[in-house]
């Protein structure tokens, strides 16, 4: 069979990618691997994910604030296998809606490793052995990524663990080491710590959530705090250890002094990485860089013109509308349209509570870069909203160029910052000056008022709240 795409990964960046080749009436076909569709965020990413962040918020909210809110509960308890199930029906929904998609948009999936035979041939293995052989005029390789780790951090999914058993644990952990505070060990983290679990983090780095804005990652420590964590920051793992019913990590100090640490769940968050396993590049002559990313022009071509690559796979943040933005783009390229892709206005999220989200130049980015700037700020206290909810921790954190008065980044941590940074996004799209921002009306009371106030006081520090 010859198909005008082959789409290799029905991640966020494949399916997408492929429903718009279908609207653009390109004959399309889809691979996967698993039996479901949906790749990494949709199976052990970010839907899985966020069910547990909201389901261990609701326990938390019942347990330590529904009683200020004159709400009484008694015999209160976790229900963890309950709380997976219930994230597990979540997955099945929403992969199961993809393939309704995928039939809807007549594009045929096919289950089973895809490899290349040559630049135009795929071969799928199923999962019984057997084979089946298609060829492509264009293919997209999405295929995404895995977990990384090291050496002195063997995985065993039983104890030391990655983000995907951490979606399935059947018990709360007594005391949870994270390795790596970035996005994944932030966010997981958080669920146990809610849940009632000691969460210890080691971090590479001096800060939590270290390639964002230094601001955002010293007010999720705050809050994070709170929730009973410990932080070593600056510190370097050297040997994780599975000793039956413990785990025992062994850490050097900034000063370095050597210290263990034990607990009975390890969780390895040090990063992903691109995944080409199985796929035979070679035999399609496409390239890959030193570490490992298929490599990619500005069309998000490879060095073999017919393919393309996109997501994880490739470089960039890996985020699952980075890789949608992606599929999109390539489908129209393919078809010969001229689309745009605004990497520096990709937001960022960290779905812990409250949540941060980012857009745009970090603080630290444009001194780097010498661009002149100015900062203004407000914090969610000031805020009647927040107080009327109390979710009154963090801020909202405005750069904007000195001169021009232009957005430049946007860094929020409060709650509902994941939806709020939307508005930010458009903002920086149409090139808004923080007086642009100050000028519109937002609706009042509701959290986007920060927003508002935090462009007022970049524009001459004119908020009214504050
Ligand atoms: C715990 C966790 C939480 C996350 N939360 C978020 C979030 O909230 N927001 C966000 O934006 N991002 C989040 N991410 C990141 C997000 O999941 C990824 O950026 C996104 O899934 C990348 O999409 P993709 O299409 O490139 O690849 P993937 O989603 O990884 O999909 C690739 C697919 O290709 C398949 N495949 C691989 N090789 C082959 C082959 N040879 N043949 C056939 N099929 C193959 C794989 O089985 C997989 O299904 C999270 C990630 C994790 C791990
Ligand atoms: N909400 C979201 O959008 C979301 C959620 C989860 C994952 N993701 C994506 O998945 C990817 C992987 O997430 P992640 O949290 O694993 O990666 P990450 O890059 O966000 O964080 C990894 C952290 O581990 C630290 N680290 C690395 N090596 C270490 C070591 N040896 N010892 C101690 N610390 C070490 C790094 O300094 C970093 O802070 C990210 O790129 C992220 O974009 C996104």
């Amino acid at each position: 069979m010859e198909y005008d795409v082959i789409m290799i990964g029905s991640g966020p960046g494949g399916y997408t990618g492929a429903i718009r080749c279908a609207q653009l009436g390109l004959k399309t076909a889809i691979i996967e691997k698993y039996p479901s569709l949906g790749g990494t965020c949709l199976n052990v990413g970010c839907i899985p994910s966020k069910a547990l962040l909201d389901s261990s918020e609701h326990y938390y909210n019942a347990a330590h604030t529904f009683a200020e809110h004159g709400i009484k509960l008694e015999d209160l308890k976790v229900d963890l296998p309950q709380m997976i199930a219930r994230k597990t029906n979540v997955v099945d929904q929403t992969t199961k809606g993809i393939v309704f998609l995928m039939k809807k948009n007549k594009i045929d999936e096919i289950h089973g490793v895809g490899s290349f035979v040559d630049p135009h041939t795929i071969k799928i293995t199923k999962a019984d052995g057997s084979e089946q052989t298609i060829t492509g005029k264009n293919i997209i390789i999405a295929t995404g990524s895995k977990p990384m780790s090291f050496p002195s951090m063997p995985i065993d999914k039983k104890r030391v663990i990655t983000s995907t058993e951490a979606l399935t644990l059947q018990e709360v952990p007594k005391h949870l080491i994270v390795i790596g505070a970035g996005v994944i060990g932030a966010e997981l983290g958080s669920v146990y710590a809610r849940l009632g679990a000691k969460v210890s983090f080691v971090e590479f780095a001096d800060s939590m959530i270290p390639t964002m804005d230094k601001t955002m990652g010293k007010e999720l420590q705050k809050v994070i705090k709170k929730l009973g964590a410990d932080f070593y920051f600056s510190h370097k793992v050297t040997k994780v250890e599975n000793t039956g019913d413990e785990v025992v990590v062994s850490v050097d100090t900034p000063k370095g002094e050597q210290i263990t640490l034990t607990g009975d769940y390890c969780l390895v968050s040090v990063g992903r990485r691109a995944y080409t396993d199985g796929l035979n590049l070679e035999a399609a002559g496409v390239k890959a860089d030193n570490r490992g990313r298929v490599e990619v022009d500005d069309y998000l071509r490879t060095n073999v013109p017919h393919i393309y690559a996109l997501g994880d796979v490739i470089r960039g943040a890996m985020l699952a509308h980075k890789a949608e933005e992606e599929g999109t783009f390539i489908a129209e390229t393919i078809v010969g349209q001229k689309p745009h892709i605004h990497y520096r206005l990709i937001p960022g999220v960290v779905y812990t509570w409250p949540e941060v989200a980012a857009v745009g130049y970090t603080e630290e980015e444009v001194k780097q870069e010498g661009i002149p700037y100015k900062v203004g700020s407000f914090p969610f206290k000031a805020l009647g909203r927040a107080r009327a909810s109390m979710d009154v921790d963090g801020l909202v954190k405005v750069l904007a160029h000195k001169e021009t008065d232009e957005i430049l980044g946007v860094h929020m941590i409060g709650a509902r910052a994941a939806d709020m940074i939307a508005e930010a996004v458009v903002a920086m799209e149409f090139r808004a000056s923080a007086e642009d921002v100050s000028r519109m009306s937002h609706a009042h009371p509701t959290y986007t008022e920060a927003f508002k106030e935090a462009c007022l006081a970049a524009t001459d520090n004119r908020a009214i709240n504050m």
